[in-house]
């Protein structure tokens, strides 16, 4: 029995149903952690199934399946040797559970139910099992035939118990589980458990690995040990990315991090760790009494399989992993990232022929390009680092196997392949320089760019109405009403949607594409607009997926003045300049339609507006009272310098448009495109951000009545000091 000790995690880009895809990439793990030496592997959250599953849960099929691929993984001898740590759906008594399988050499030795379950944000896992409640209790688990004859047993221990093995023991944990304030590592620290593995759904946000490893580094820190950290990587049929980032930390400090983003379908980590380093960090006084006091023991189930050998502590050339620093993406790098990898998957999953984009020579839809182009960055990268599953998908997308099999050599080459950008103009509304920073960023990234004028159709369909009804509607500046003005801009914008389908469907057979099939449209509506409902319904904002949904206008021009630089387009530099405008309106000597003036508020407000409103969880009046002190303090007590300067009736007046709006527009939430989530303020309607969608008018409700009466008041106070 030695101290050294090789274990290994991992992440893996798993698929919902995807079950014997799901497997061979869980099978390739184990023989890839058997390879690294590795004698203990743990793999992510539900891996068998895919985290994602969500309402398949109540399919009784789901744990069929998971079963039966549970009785392959046990019956393949190369994954025999080494411990594992597998995730599955578990039917018990007739109650569903989210279960971490132990087992070793085709046989079963534990299944531990998940105790606290995720149940905020994008997460129902209440909806879809139940949590076993019983904190260090058993019972017996009845194996159903397939699994018996294997086991040559009828039952095998069910609940929360850990694993002891002739020289240390190790306990899982799930997930939200370590998110918790009682995490159930902390107990089982104390009764002298040494390794913890951790498998995880955990979906990416803008920033969060920090909040991730700070917590396991908290954990360790305060309690000592090894975690094992395994994670789903990638888009397995949801909004949702995962992160991966599969990584081993030792008292505190990490000592290996695997990708947070990339290709990789099956990605180990792998570190030895001394155990004798635990216990020396275990034996501090203060901790020491803490354990001799805790009365939470657990059940150890015992397995004479060794994870290391006294042969390992005399072999000079076996040694401790040393730590590292850990690494953290920027912000800028993260939406490249991530959206890259995501859009990667969705591509090879959905079976479509690529991408297209309605280009307006805005700086959001230059950023929903950009992403595109930062994913024919990431396939070219992976091609050159010889992932043979990229290159398997680029043939088969790009269809370069029709081509002599060339794969492509530069990220344009693939982008020009993959990747279709449309401008759509009317003579009178659209500006030179809008078309020319489109053809111009189309030209840099390598797109196949097409350049057209929609004012045929719109006339067309403007003619409807005036022969059918007698009226012609007008512009604003050409005389025109308020309706008759945003009739004009709405028909336009919806044009451009039905064109944009047009394109997606038969470019690829319009250009001989061998295969055709149709493009998927990315939509570019960034989070401001929908909240604020600054859009057309199913106009460009309608399409199947958008990668920017939830990413706020600043976040995107850090993005795109990164990218300026780092993927070296120069031609970003004039999106960035720009004044945004939706080009909807004609252009005249002394009028050009601008975003900002159109919704009354700036983007930079919008975005604290959608902060406040849902990580704050704030109404109408506990908006007003928070706002009325960040933006009408004294400049000198000012913590921000940024932050607007209002007095509190400007504030009140603001707090109310922005309600008012949102209130007005919130139906345009339920139908807006999918859009990947990338941040916890997201409004997103149908998954994350549940509301109605039918208000009382703002105008005359309770709430706008109260932010008068504390105007009232505040007002008579300043008033009074000013005497
Ligand atoms: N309570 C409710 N429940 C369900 N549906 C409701 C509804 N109230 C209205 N509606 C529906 O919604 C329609 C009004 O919404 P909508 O048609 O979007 O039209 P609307 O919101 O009136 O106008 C679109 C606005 O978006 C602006 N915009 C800015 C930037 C870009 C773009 C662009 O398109 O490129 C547009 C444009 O300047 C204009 O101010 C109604 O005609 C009705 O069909
Ligand atoms: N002239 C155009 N040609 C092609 N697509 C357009 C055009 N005008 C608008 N669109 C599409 O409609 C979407 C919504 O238009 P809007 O004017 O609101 O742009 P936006 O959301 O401010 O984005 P952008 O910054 O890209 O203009 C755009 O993101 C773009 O995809
Ligand atoms: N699957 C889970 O338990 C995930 C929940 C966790 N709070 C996370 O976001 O990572």
């Amino acid at each position: 029995m030695g101290h050294l000790v090789t274990v290994a995690t991992c992440s893996l880009n798993q698929w919902v149903l995807d079950w014997e895809g799901n497997l061979s990439r869980i099978i390739e793990s184990i023989h890839q952690a058997k390879a690294a030496g590795a004698r203990l592997r743990v793999g992510p959250e539900l891996e068998i199934c895919g985290y994602s599953s969500l309402d398949h849960f109540h399919e009784l099929d789901v744990y069929t399946h998971s079963l039966e691929m549970l009785r392959r993984l046990l019956l393949d001898e190369s994954t025999h040797g080494i411990l594992l740590d597998v995730g599955m759906p578990v039917l018990h008594r007739n109650l569903r559970y989210n279960c971490r399988v132990i087992c070793l050499d085709g046989k079963i030795l534990l299944i531990r139910p998940k105790m606290w379950l995720a149940n905020d944000g994008n997460y129902r896992e209440m909806r879809h099992f139940t949590p076993w409640m019983r904190p260090r209790e058993t019972e017996l688990f009845h194996l159903p035939k397939m699994l018996a004859d294997l086991q040559g047993d009828t039952h095998v221990l069910f609940g929360d118990a850990v694993i002891s093995t002739p020289e240390t023991a190790f306990g899982a944990e799930t997930c939200e589980e370590l998110f918790t304030p009682k995490a159930p590592h902390i107990d089982m620290a104390l009764d002298g458990v040494e390794v913890i593995t951790n498998s995880s759904g955990s979906h990416f946000t803008l920033r969060k690995l920090d909040t991730r490893l700070q917590l396991i580094l908290e954990a360790t820190r305060k309690s000592g040990g090894v975690y094992l950290y395994a994670n789903q990587q990638g888009c397995d049929g949801e909004r949702l990315y995962f992160d991966g980032c599969a990584m081993i930390i030792v008292n505190g400090d990490v000592v290996a991090q695997g990708s947070q983003f990339s290709l990789n379908d099956v990605e180990v980590v792998t570190a030895t760790v001394d155990l004798d380093e635990v216990r020396s960090y275990r034996a501090a006084m203060s901790r020491g009494m803490q354990a001799a006091a805790s009365t939470a023991r657990y059940q150890r189930i015992q397995t004479p399989f060794e994870l290391s050998s006294e042969d390992d502590d005399s072999d000079i050339t076996k040694a401790p992993t040393l730590p590292i620093q850990p690494h953290y993406h920027s912000v800028e790098e993260e939406i490249a990232l991530c959206g890259g990898c995501y859009l990667w998957d969705y591509l090879r999953r959905s079976g479509t022929a690529g991408y297209l984009v309605p280009l307006s020579g805005g700086i959001d839809s230059c950023a929903t390009a950009v992403i595109v182009y930062s994913m024919c960055r990431i396939v070219l990268q992976a091609l050159h680092d010889g992932n043979a599953q990229v290159a398997e998908d680029v043939k088969r997308i790009a269809r370069y196997a029709g081509e002599g099999g060339v794969l492509p050599k530069t990220p344009q080459e693939l982008c020009n392949q993959v990747f279709t950008t449309l401008y759509m103009g009317m003579k009178k509304q659209s500006s030179r320089e809008t078309r020319q920073r489109a053809a111009d960023l189309a030209a840099a990234i390598g797109s196949y760019h097409v350049d057209l004028d929609i004012d045929d159709v719109y006339e067309a369909q403007k003619r409807l109405v005036v022969g059918t009804v007698g009226f012609e509607p007008r512009f604003k500046v050409e005389g025109g009403s308020e309706q008759e003005n945003l009739t004009l801009q709405c028909l336009q914008a919806r044009i451009r949607m039905v064109t944009a389908y047009e394109f997606g469907q038969i470019l690829p057979t319009a250009r001989k594409r061998p295969g055709g099939g149709s493009l998927l449209v990315l939509g570019s509506a960034n989070v401001g607009e929908g909240l604020r409902g600054y859009l057309t319904k199913y106009d460009c904002s309608s399409a199947d997926i958008n990668p920017i949904g939830s990413i706020d206008k600043a976040d995107l021009k850090r993005f795109i003045a990164w990218a300026e630089k780092n993927f070296d387009l120069p031609c970003l530099h004039d999106f960035l300049t720009a004044v945004p405008t939706a080009e909807l309106e004609p252009i005249t000597q002394d009028y050009a339609q601008s975003d900002e003036a159109d919704m009354g508020m700036t983007y930079q407000e919008l975005t604290i507006f959608g902060r406040l409103r849902k990580l704050n969880k704030l109404g109408p009046f506990g908006m007003f009272q928070r706002l009325v002190h960040d933006w009408s303090i004294d400049r000198e007590h000012k913590a921000d310098d940024d932050a607007p300067y209002y007095t509190p009736a400007q504030v009140a007046e603001k707090v109310k448009k922005f309600f008012h709006f949102y209130a007005i527009n919130r139906h345009k939430m339920t139908t807006l495109t999918p859009a990947l989530h990338c941040n916890d303020y997201s409004p997103d309607d149908n998954r994350f951000d549940l509301r109605p969608f039918l208000y009382p008018p703002f105008w005359k409700s309770w709430s706008f009545k109260r932010i008068d009466m504390e105007l009232e008041k505040i007002e008579k106070k300043r008033a009074s000091k000013k005497q």
